[in-house]
Parts: C-alpha cells; sequence; structure tokens
C-alpha cells in the first residue's frame, strides 16, 4: 500500500487551509501506486488528490511537473493540474514531506485492456505531445540513455548474489555499446515534454475504454517524442509475462499516428527506442528486486518480464511492423 506517511485529519484540515477550496468532508488513503504517498481528499467544493512526495521524487523538479500538468490542464488534456494556494503556490508541506493538491479525474485504469483501451491510450499519447508542445520549460531525461551506465552501476554491488542478474548486467553492457552508436542525436527527431512512464496504471478510463485523465507525471521530461511512444508500447503491448501482442501493439501505434502522424525517421527509430526504454525498466525493477526488504508491503515488479521484451525488438527489422 502506498501510504508511507500518515496524515491527520486535523494535519490535513490546517493544509487545505492554505487553499480556497472550501471544507475538508472526507480523506481517504489510497493503497495502489509505489512511489509517493497519496489520499483521496473531499472537500464541500469537489474532489482532489493529496500527494506527499516520498525519496524516489526529485524534489527540486517539483516545479517542473506543477507547472507542466497546469498547462495541460488549462489547454483542456485530461491531466490533472495543481490546486492553486491563496500565496499562489502549488508546492507545500504536511507532516515533514513536500506536497501538492492536485485534481482527482474520474475513471479507472484498465486491469484488462484490450485493443479498444490501447487505440484509445495511443491517441491521448499523441494529444499529449501536441497539447505540451508549447510549454517552455524543460527537464532533462534523468532514466534516459545517458543514465543507464549509472543504473547498471548502481545494481552491480547486490548483483554478485544472482547469476541470472550477472548476466543480464553483462547483456546490457554490449546493448548499450551498440545503442548509444545509433541513437538519435539532440534534434535529430522531433523532442518536447514527453510522460515517459505511460503505463495501463496511469491512464484512467471510463467503462468505454475512454481515456478519462492521464496521472503520474513524476518522471516527465524532455525527450524525442518517439522514445515516448515506444515506452508505451512496452507498457500496453505485452502481456505481464512479456509476451508480445501484436494486435495491442499496432493499436496503440496507429491511433498515436492518426492523432500525430510520425515521420519515416520517427518510425524508423522506434526498434531502437523500444529496445533502450526494455533495458531502462528492466535496470529500475532489477534494482527494486535486488534491494527489496521482505518486510517491505510493497511488491516488486518483475524485472524479467521487460527483459523479454528486449529479445522481441531485437528482432524487428523495421518499425513499420509495429503497425
Ligand atoms: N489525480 C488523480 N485522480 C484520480 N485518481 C488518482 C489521482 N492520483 C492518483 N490516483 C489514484 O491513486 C493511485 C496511485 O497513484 P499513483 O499511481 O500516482 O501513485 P504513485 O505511487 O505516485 O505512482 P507509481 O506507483 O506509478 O510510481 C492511482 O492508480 C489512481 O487510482
Ligand atoms: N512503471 C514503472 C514503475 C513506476 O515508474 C514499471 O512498471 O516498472
Amino acid at each position: 500500500m502506498a501510504v508511507f506517511t500518515p496524515v491527520s485529519l486535523e494535519e490535513a484540515r490546517a493544509y487545505l487551509s492554505q487553499y480556497d477550496i472550501g471544507d475538508l468532508i472526507h480523506l481517504e488513503g489510497i493503497e495502489e501506486g509505489v512511489s509517493n504517498t497519496n489520499f483521496k481528499v473531499e472537500t464541500t467544493t469537489g474532489l482532489y488528490a493529496l500527494t506527499l512526495f516520498e525519496a524516489a521524487t526529485p524534489i527540486d523538479d517539483l516545479p517542473y511537473f506543477m507547472d507542466y500538468t497546469l498547462h495541460l490542464d488549462r489547454k483542456g488534456y485530461p491531466a490533472p493540474g495543481p490546486a492553486i494556494m491563496t500565496s499562489g503556490e502549488t508546492i507545500g508541506e504536511v507532516s515533514g514531506r513536500k506536497a501538492a493538491l492536485i485534481k482527482w479525474l474520474p475513471g479507472r485504469w484498465p486491469r484488462n485492456p484490450d485493443t479498444r483501451h490501447a487505440a484509445s491510450a495511443g491517441e491521448y499519447l499523441a494529444k499529449l505531445h501536441k497539447v505540451g508542445a508549447d510549454f517552455a520549460q524543460t527537464r532533462e531525461n534523468s532514466m534516459g540513455i545517458a543514465a543507464w551506465p549509472h543504473l547498471i552501476a548502481r545494481c552491480e554491488p547486490k548483483a554478485g548474489q544472482s547469476v541470472r542478474a550477472m548476466a543480464i548486467l553483462e547483456d546490457f553492457r554490449k546493448e548499450l555499446y551498440f545503442l548509444n552508436g545509433v541513437w538519435p542525436k539532440p534534434g535529430a527527431l522531433e523532442s518536447g515534454a514527453i510522460h515517459a512512464d505511460y503505463f495501463t496504471d496511469n491512464v484512467l478510463m471510463n467503462d468505454d475504454g475512454h481515456v478519462t485523465g492521464v496521472i503520474d507525471y513524476y518522471y516527465a521530461c524532455t525527450d524525442f517524442y518517439a522514445y515516448d511512444l515506444a515506452v508505451s508500447l512496452n507498457a500496453w503491448g505485452f502481456t505481464p509475462g512479456g509476451q508480445a501482442m501484436p494486435e495491442m501493439i499496432s493499436a496503440f501505434a496507429k491511433a498515436y499516428h492518426a492523432e500525430r502522424p510520425l515521420s519515416d525517421a520517427e518510425v524508423e527509430a522506434l526498434p531502437l527506442f523500444a529496445r533502450g526504454s526494455a533495458v531502462r525498466f528492466t535496470l529500475t525493477r532489477l534494482y527494486d528486486l535486488l534491494n527489496h526488504d521482505p518486510s517491505w508491503v510493497v511488491k516488486p515488479k518483475d524485472p524479467e518480464a521487460f527483459y523479454r521484451r528486449l529479445d522481441y525488438h531485437r528482432a524487428v527489422k523495421s518499425g513499420f511492423e509495429y503497425f
């Protein structure tokens, strides 16, 4: 569960008094999520999520995340823009943690997504890129290709306990050598603000399978739009165990392309970006697994499921195969 930091009703009331959003009616801890503490908050004016930022979220970048979601929200994209305090601030403090009150969005993330869900998700990823294109701030991708050697190094101290982990890291050293040689240079493809963690549990939908909200922008950064598409194809186009579902990949990619047409160069870069993003999520999952304490309630995610995606993308000859 993800209430790492408890908040009493008194503390919540004191925090909410900094906003002009009415009186607190209900405060409820949210069990899902692995990074931050989240509460659902009901006041006399509406519903909000109260997020307390835990160690995994880079505190110095909170203004970027808040300004980006506010930008999207004000332009009509279903992002949870922050509520603004009477002081004009969007970031406060609760129980010793930096905190923000953000819009509560309707819908539920799809537990068993089918091609209808994938198509709507693809359309809304393209919309995200279009609506954010005039967002002026930038943020380096802290989980991008430049960071992967550091992610490998962070896994190394504990990898010695597992033959399998050592083999994966050895494979990734070679993979990185390859990827670095062919990765597009900045400016080679269209780039801008990307979500960078557009997984099924961050996309809320209604019962008809249409997107109603896109949450969790705490990896958002400036990078190639096609890289964000590749991350999302990995997230939506495979079973939980890591087997490819070509019809899901195709439904997502086609719907994206219908909303924001991709250049041939972007399509050709997709297998490369998909390989890179498989490395990125395998590494962060492997680190979490190697450093997991069994007494923790949050269960680590499976690195192998992401590692399997790498083999799939290695066999892809052209990005057009994804369509
Ligand atoms: N603004 C929001 N509107 C509606 N529901 C929300 C909102 N924010 C969070 N939730 C709900 O809370 C759950 C947990 O939130 P979230 O995924 O942001 O947690 P996290 O720990 O910050 O992220 P993660 O686990 O992806 O690292 C979501 O799955 C969603 O059900
Ligand atoms: N979406 C990530 C975890 C949170 O960023 C994963 O599935 O590994």
